[in-house]
């Protein structure tokens, strides 16, 4: 071999050589990018661990922090609020009832045509639309006129069998699922605005006032009968419609919350009258529960300080359905940046905050496919990005860690307000029968759920039902139903303008 062919070969043993030491230290860096990945993942996993001794402190901190909301006013983060609603629907109520729900993403308007134990709910119909998200930081005039015209122009299409009764105003039940300090059935002061609401010229007004203004704005001759503080109150009215064993109604939607019926004198905070039927709805306003055995990690803190409300709703951060899909990306983002998650560039989708939604992280949690094909889907779909197999697996258990512990904590908030109302177990179920509190033997207590998280998720249903079952024991978990009770938000509503109509004692 001449000269030049020695060169050659040299040159071509030199590049091999070159070739194969890129190839080593690229797959060494994989290597070494998988184990930070994992590590990451691992990390983050264990922070959110919700083992049952610490569901037991979450329960035990529930209970706590009722008693000292229900002692006095702002004597818990829990603001435990009166919701004046003292007598739930007996099914006997009349007539023609409209409703308003003001929820996180969209409102709902309904009517519904009652005709007493007899007949019940003869007709119902309803829209929903969705809130513009300008509006839910726009003018408080703004915001309410879009509502009313919105039900304005619902009510000119009153179809067959809906009819009001001849001299009388149309009544309304407005369901306002916000924090609202109820001052009666119907009037009630905006405390604060949650989830992606902020117009700070509504904080502090009447919400039903402000509702009645842009009424006759509108010339619109109707009368809010009740102000349903929120969605809980008015599932928790909706499903006592039905079943007399409807204690303690969940809202797990674009937020959270949760409400149920307390007796009138274990609420020290109570001044005035006790109400003859002696319990009362209490609303928890829970979403902004905390305590120190919450399972909380640096990407719920991070979370938390990019918020509309820092330091605020800490319990709804965890659990509801505006923030479980960002606390999916913030954790993905973070092995993306730090371990190469989907190469070494990071995907700029992954740096904006709720592009990732929670219906997203349900479908991949939900993906039983060989090949994840959903998952490849949401990736592509979201974050323009594409990952192998593995990396889309642990996407996945990113997916069910998240949920797990929400799913997980919101049963030990349940058992907490059955702790507190003394059904919990089973010694206490058989004293509840024994004072006759609770309806004959087989009957159980009712939690009604609703919400778009909690209707829309099945996954997060399995892992909240088996640990309600974990944590009460299967003896004393026979005795509680957890049911889904659809759209009682808006039906309970007009129950409640119903069973308060200014025409009732008629
Ligand atoms: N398929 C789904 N999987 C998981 N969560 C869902 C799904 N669909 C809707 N959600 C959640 O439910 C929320 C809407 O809840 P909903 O009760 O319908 O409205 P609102 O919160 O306005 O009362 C959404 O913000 C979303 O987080
Ligand atoms: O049904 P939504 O819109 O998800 O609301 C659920 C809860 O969301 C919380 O943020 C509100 O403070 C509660 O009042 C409300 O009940």
């Amino acid at each position: 071999m001449g000269r030049m062919g020695v060169t050659l070969a040299i040159i071509g043993a030199a590049a091999t050589c070159a070739i194969a030491a890129h190839l080593v230290a690229k797959r060494v860096r994989q290597r070494a990018n998988w184990s930070r990945a994992l590590a990451i993942y691992h990390d983050f996993r264990d922070g959110c661990a919700t083992p049952l001794h610490r569901l037991r402190q979450v329960v035990d901190a529930m209970v706590v922090e009722m008693h000292a909301g229900l002692a006095l006013e702002g004597g818990s983060k829990l603001k435990m609020l009166l919701s004046y609603v003292d007598n739930l629907p007996t099914g006997e109520e009349n007539g023609l009832f409209y409703a308003l729900d003001l929820g996180g993403t969209n409102f709902r308007v309904l009517r519904v045509q009652l005709a007493g134990t007899e007949g019940r709910i003869l007709q119902q119909e309803y829209e929903e639309v969705s809130i513009p998200q300008a509006l839910m930081v726009g003018s408080n005039e703004e915001l309410f006129d879009f509502i009313v015209a919105e039900l304005a122009s619902f009510i000119t299409r009153e179809g067959e069998g809906f009819h009001p009764l001849l001299g009388r105003q149309r009544e309304l039940g407005f369901t306002f699922s916000f924090p609202v300090k109820q001052t009666s059935i119907d009037s009630g002061n905006l405390l604060k605005w949650t989830k992606g609401f902020a117009i700070k010229e509504t904080v502090g007004k009447d919400v039903v006032e402000e509702l009645q203004a842009a009424m006759g704005r509108h010339k619109l001759d109707m009368r809010v009968t009740a102000l349903v503080v929120n969605d809980t109150v008015g599932t928790l009215a909706g499903g006592r419609y039905w079943n007399e064993d409807v204690m303690v109604a969940v809202i797990l939607g674009t937020g959270s919350n949760a409400c149920y019926v307390e007796r009138a004198d274990a609420i020290p905070k109570w001044r005035g009258v006790l109400p003859k039927s002696g319990s009362t709805v209490i609303n928890m306003e829970w979403g902004s529960f905390w305590s120190s055995h919450l399972p909380r990690t640096p990407v719920d803190d991070t979370l938390d300080a990019d918020s509309l409300n820092p330091g605020d709703q800490g319990f709804e951060k965890l659990i509801s359905g505006m923030y479980l899909g960002d606390i999916v990306r913030r954790i993905l983002l973070k092995m993306a940046e730090e371990a190469a998650l989907f190469g070494n560039t990071v995907p700029s989708n992954l740096f904006i905050p709720f592009i990732l939604r929670t219906p997203d992280v349900s479908a991949m949690h939900a993906d039983e496919s060989a090949d994840l094909k959903e998952v490849t889907r949401v990736l592509r779909v979201v974050f323009k990005t594409q990952a192998s197999l593995r990396v889309r697996k642990i996407v996945v258990d990113v997916c069910d860690t998240v949920a797990g512990r929400a799913a997980r904590l919101v049963a030990a908030g349940v058992v907490g307000i059955l702790k507190k109302i003394g059904r919990d177990t089973v010694g206490n179920i058989d004293m509840a029968r024994l004072k006759n509190n609770l309806a004959g033997k087989g009957r159980k207590t009712v939690v009604a759920m609703d919400g778009g998280l909690y209707e829309h998720y099945p996954k997060f249903r399995t892992y909240l039902n088996d640990t309600a079952v974990e944590l009460l024991g299967k003896e004393a978990a026979e005795q509680v139903a957890v049911e889904l009770s659809k759209d009682g938000s808006g039906i309970g509503a007009a129950l409640l303008a119903a069973s308060h109509s200014q025409y009732s004692s008629d």
